[in-house]
């Protein structure tokens, strides 16, 4: 088995007249969290939306674990175990804290629509399963006595663990955070890190991480790629990073 996941090259993504990103290069190992930072307007959420099927890019290649997913959309690229959060969250506010981790199960459920409409024994049991599976993501995330309540009254910082949790309950192999500390207060920070450690550890899952909170980024990451106006500055160690003269031109300015 390879140490790489995911593998981009070559990855350019033009919107008309803008080159928004530009021959970005990266991998992500197994197990390992991988961070990309840059100024605003650097192009990370365009990757983002390039590896996680939302955007179509111009040129180059994404593979996950030596399969092309290149272009194909996001229901497709979460088959192969790669699942995102939102910079906004996005939940079910109008459904319960529960009922959102129900939801995100139905795809991987094997029971069909004949079996749920008459709720035939094959479909009770897996709805049973799933809420076992649910109410296990609720407790470690810590808001399982908010289970019951409408995902959009949670204080954001739970709203966040529930979009995580959302994630994770599809088994995924690489987990894409998008600015996970927006948002949060410095205690919420300090769990957030916690948690993605622990994500990693228990669950052998691989992140992908966009985040503007340095510390967080230098906390939690093991290698970290800097974009610069679409272009990749350096990929490295989070100390190499940290004193590397053209990150800290990027910005700081001359
Ligand atoms: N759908 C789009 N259509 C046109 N231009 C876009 C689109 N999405 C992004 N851009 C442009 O591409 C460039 C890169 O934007 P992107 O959002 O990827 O940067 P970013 O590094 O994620 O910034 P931030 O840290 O502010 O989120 C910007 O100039 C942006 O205006």
């Amino acid at each position: 088995m390879s140490e790489t996941l995911l593998k981009v090259s070559g990855l350019t993504m033009r919107f008309g007249g803008l080159l928004a990103v530009d021959q970005v290069e990266f991998d992500v190992r197994r197990d390992e969290v991988f961070a990309i930072i840059g100024p605003n307007g650097a192009g990370k959420t365009t990757v983002f939306n390039c590896v996680g099927g939302f955007y179509k890019p111009t040129t180059g290649d994404i593979l996950m674990d030596g399969k092309a997913i290149t272009g194909q959309p996001s229901h497709k690229v979460a088959r192969h175990g790669l699942v995102r959060t939102f910079q906004n969250v996005r939940l079910f506010k109008n459904l319960t804290v529960l009922e959102n981790l129900m939801v995100a199960q139905h795809t991987r459920m094997e029971t069909g629509l004949l079996q749920g409409l008459f709720k035939l024994p094959s479909f009770r049991h897996s709805e049973t399963e799933a809420k076992k599976n649910a109410v296990q993501w609720l407790d470690f995330m810590g808001i399982r006595q908010y289970a019951n309540r409408e995902a959009g009254n949670l204080a954001y910082g739970h709203q966040r663990r529930l979009e995580i949790a959302r994630c994770m309950i599809t088994q995924p192999r690489l987990l894409m955070l998008d600015e996970p500390a927006a948002g949060l207060n410095p205690q919420e920070k300090r769990d957030l890190q916690a948690l993605i450690d622990q994500l990693r550890r228990e669950f052998g899952v691989a992140v992908l991480l966009i985040e503007h909170d340095m510390s967080l980024v230098m906390g939690v990451s093991d290698r970290i790629l800097v974009m610069e106006h679409g272009k990749p500055i350096i990929t490295g160690l989070p100390d190499e990073v940290r004193a590397d003269p053209r990150v800290i031109k990027a910005y700081l300015g001359e």
